[in-house]
């Protein structure tokens, strides 16, 4: 699969030349209902032989249309995007930098400026998808703007099969801030990941038989919320049981800035500077100001009997 990144107005010579069929959408965390769409298109292309491009974009829209307080925090990152689009059957993703210029193109203009010259055949997007003002560039009227050279498909509302609430970003987004990790999953499709590398703690879990893997995660990506999780945990390829702990460590005080730590069943190895994955598979609980170590010690021994029963099924 390849990935182009685009400004506007577009370099005609980065994009392909031949006719395809193109998804669009910001596609964040790339979930159940972004997947019914990309499958979609997958179908369109395939049916029609073309290849399957993707038109998303390179940071959070809203970004450039309000202001956002603190940093805008993603359920995935580019590179994570990518990962699953390219696992959905995606040949292309044109990765185009959301600024003020594109925000404020007219529909018509972002039809004849962008669509039309990459060359699209059929264009499929989402039922509320919008490609300007929310008013005017909705999907319904793509057609008009279209004009005939091009098809449209849009994918209807796919929701959740408990309630008929639409999977969407933002449900996910404020599943993960409650450490909801079960809920995200479910509305995601797969398991929710986070991305690091390992780097040095207080070297204080090796004394009191817990040692754990400090991740130092990727900035742009959103964490669940503090609490204790069972997890999964890739190194070197091999994937790992363990739990993990999203929090302070307030039974010693010391800790000021938010931390990942993760112990790992059966594994004794030393993996600073490892980049690492960890999947967040079940929330166990809240973090705990425990008495004293004897006390935080037992609970951890709970949790690992808790986690390795959750992992077993
Ligand atoms: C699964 C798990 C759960 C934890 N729960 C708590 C907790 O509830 N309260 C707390 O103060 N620390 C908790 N910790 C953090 C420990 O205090 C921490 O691992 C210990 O301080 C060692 O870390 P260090 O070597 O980086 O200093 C937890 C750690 C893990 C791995
Ligand atoms: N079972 C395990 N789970 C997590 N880390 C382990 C394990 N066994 C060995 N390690 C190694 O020990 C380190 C954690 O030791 P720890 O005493 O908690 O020190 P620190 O938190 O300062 O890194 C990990 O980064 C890893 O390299």
């Amino acid at each position: 699969m390849q990935v182009v990144h685009l400004h506007y107005p577009i370099n005609l010579q980065r994009v392909a030349k031949n006719p395809l069929v193109l998804a669009m959408g910001f596609f964040d965390g790339v979930h159940r209902g972004h997947q019914a769409v990309i499958q979609r298109a997958k179908q369109e292309a395939d049916y029609r032989k073309l290849p399957l491009a993707v038109l998303t974009y390179d940071k959070f829209p809203g970004i450039v249309y309000q202001s956002i307080p603190g940093r805008f925090h993603y359920l995935t990152t580019l590179e994570r995007k990518v990962e699953l689009l390219e696992q959905l059957g995606v040949d292309l993703v044109y990765v185009m930098d959301f600024t003020s210029h594109l925000g404020a193109l007219r529909p018509q203009e972002f039809v004849d400026d962008i669509l039309l010259k990459m060359h699209v055949k059929v264009v499929v997007a989402g039922f509320d998808h919008t490609y300007g003002d929310h008013q005017v560039a909705t999907m319904e009227r793509l057609t008009s703007f279209a004009q005939g050279r091009f098809e449209v498909v849009t994918v209807d509302k796919f929701t959740d099969d408990q309630s008929s609430e639409k999977i969407s970003s933002t449900r996910i987004r404020q599943a993960i801030d409650e450490g909801l990790v079960e809920q995200a999953n479910e509305l995601l499709g797969y398991h929710y990941q986070t991305h690091g590398i390992v780097v040095h703690g207080f070297a204080r879990g090796r004394t009191i038989g817990f040692p754990t893997a400090n991740v130092q995660w990727n900035i742009d990506e959103r964490l669940p919320a503090v609490g204790v999780y069972a997890v999964r945990f890739r190194v070197n390829q091999v994937w790992y049981q363990g739990m993990a702990s999203v929090g302070y460590n307030v039974t010693f005080g010391d800790n000021h800035e938010k931390t990942i730590e993760v112990f790992l069943f059966d594994f004794n190895d030393q993996i600073y500077g490892e980049q690492v994955t960890v999947e967040w598979v079940q929330r166990l609980r809240g973090e705990i100001k425990f008495a004293g170590v004897e006390e935080l010690v037992a609970q951890l021994q709970q949790d690992e009997v808790d986690s390795r029963e959750i992992l077993a099924n």
